[in-house]
């Protein structure tokens, strides 16, 4: 019995390896990136990261250790303070139309119904008024909110209010889709319907995904590479392969062995002297966020 146990640990923890990706097969090439904010918080240093074209990555760690830095500095809304992020080879310098950044908060426009809320993105992308009410009907039916098309935001659950803001997100076809906790603020059987949905719908575009979460389930759940980050100063500790096999559900018994074994990875990269909270973030990071429909736009650079 304990036999058959510790091998199924061992095989399930055979499907989590080192991953390699060479900076010249990348979609995204992050390399010896460091940000140093105006008051001099390290948030970043040194992060080298090479992203395949497809992948989901989920950026995992404890708060403050510089996740959603990176992921601003891969949408162009952060200037890191060293290094590069190059996309398909360039290097870039700003927000681009191939990448989206998604908040936690679904940032809809109040006053604009769920379809109006993706045909008036469709219009700012220039897609013809013909074509704007049939194409977001159909990524409306791709989030399974048919029946609400009419409905206006404050109207609709915290759950259907992120279903809408990814169908608006997928309207706008990116192809590295940024995802800063999107699920954060949901509760526990809405967040698990939607990494369900989520996942069923990268399977089918093949969008490139990065996925800020300092849930470990979370990333497992979702992330075919999981990248362990760790405070003071932000750096990348870990960065490995989940083999896997998708779609994955919430209770299997794989994932859950992984999770307990990564949350320990975790515990050991911490260490003792990492226990203590991060610094409040300064008001006008947050300030500007309730109500912002800004799917794509540019935010205040950090
Ligand atoms: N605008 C800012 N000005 C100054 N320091 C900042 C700013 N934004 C973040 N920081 C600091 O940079 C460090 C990394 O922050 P960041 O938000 O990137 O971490 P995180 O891992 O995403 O944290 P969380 O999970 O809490 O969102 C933290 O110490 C944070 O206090």
């Amino acid at each position: 019995m304990l036999r058959a146990l510790l091998g199924r640990w061992r095989s399930s923890l055979s499907l989590l390896r080192p991953a390699h990706v060479d900076a010249d097969r990348a979609k995204i090439a992050v390399a010896q990136l460091g940000h140093q904010y105006a008051n001099k918080v390290v948030a970043l240093q040194d992060v080298s990261l090479n992203v395949r074209s497809g992948e989901f990555v989920c950026l995992l760690g404890p708060s403050g250790c510089g996740k959603s830095t990176l992921l601003y500095a891969l949408a162009g809304q952060v200037k890191p303070t060293g290094g590069t992020v190059a996309i398909d080879g360039k290097t870039i310098t700003g927000p681009g139309p191939e990448r989206l950044l998604m908040f936690q908060e679904a940032a809809l426009f109040p006053w604009l119904t769920v379809r109006g809320n993706i045909t008036f993105a469709l219009g700012a992308k220039g897609v013809p008024r013909a074509e704007r009410r049939e194409r977001a009907d159909a990524f409306i039916r791709r989030v399974q909110l048919t029946g609400f098309e009419d409905t206006l935001p404050h109207q609709l659950s915290g759950g259907m209010k992120m279903r809408a803001s990814l169908a608006r997100a997928l309207a706008m076809d990116p192809t590295v889709l940024l995802m800063d906790e999107p699920f954060g603020s949901l509760d526990a059987q809405t967040r698990i319907h939607m990494q369900e949905l989520l996942q069923s719908i990268w399977m089918r575009t093949g969008k490139t995904v990065v996925f800020v979460t300092h849930d470990v389930h979370e990333a497992l759940m979702l992330g075919t590479r999981v990248v362990l980050m760790a405070p003071r100063p932000g750096r990348v500790v870990r960065d490995l392969e989940v083999h896997l096999p998708m779609p994955r559900k919430a209770e299997d018994a794989g994932l859950n062995e992984m999770v307990r074994h990564v949350r320990e990875l975790l515990r050991q990269v911490e260490g003792p002297g990492l226990q203590e909270p991060a610094p409040r973030r300064p008001p006008e990071r947050t300030a500007s966020r309730p109500g912002l429909p800004a799917q794509g736009l540019p935010r205040p650079v950090r």
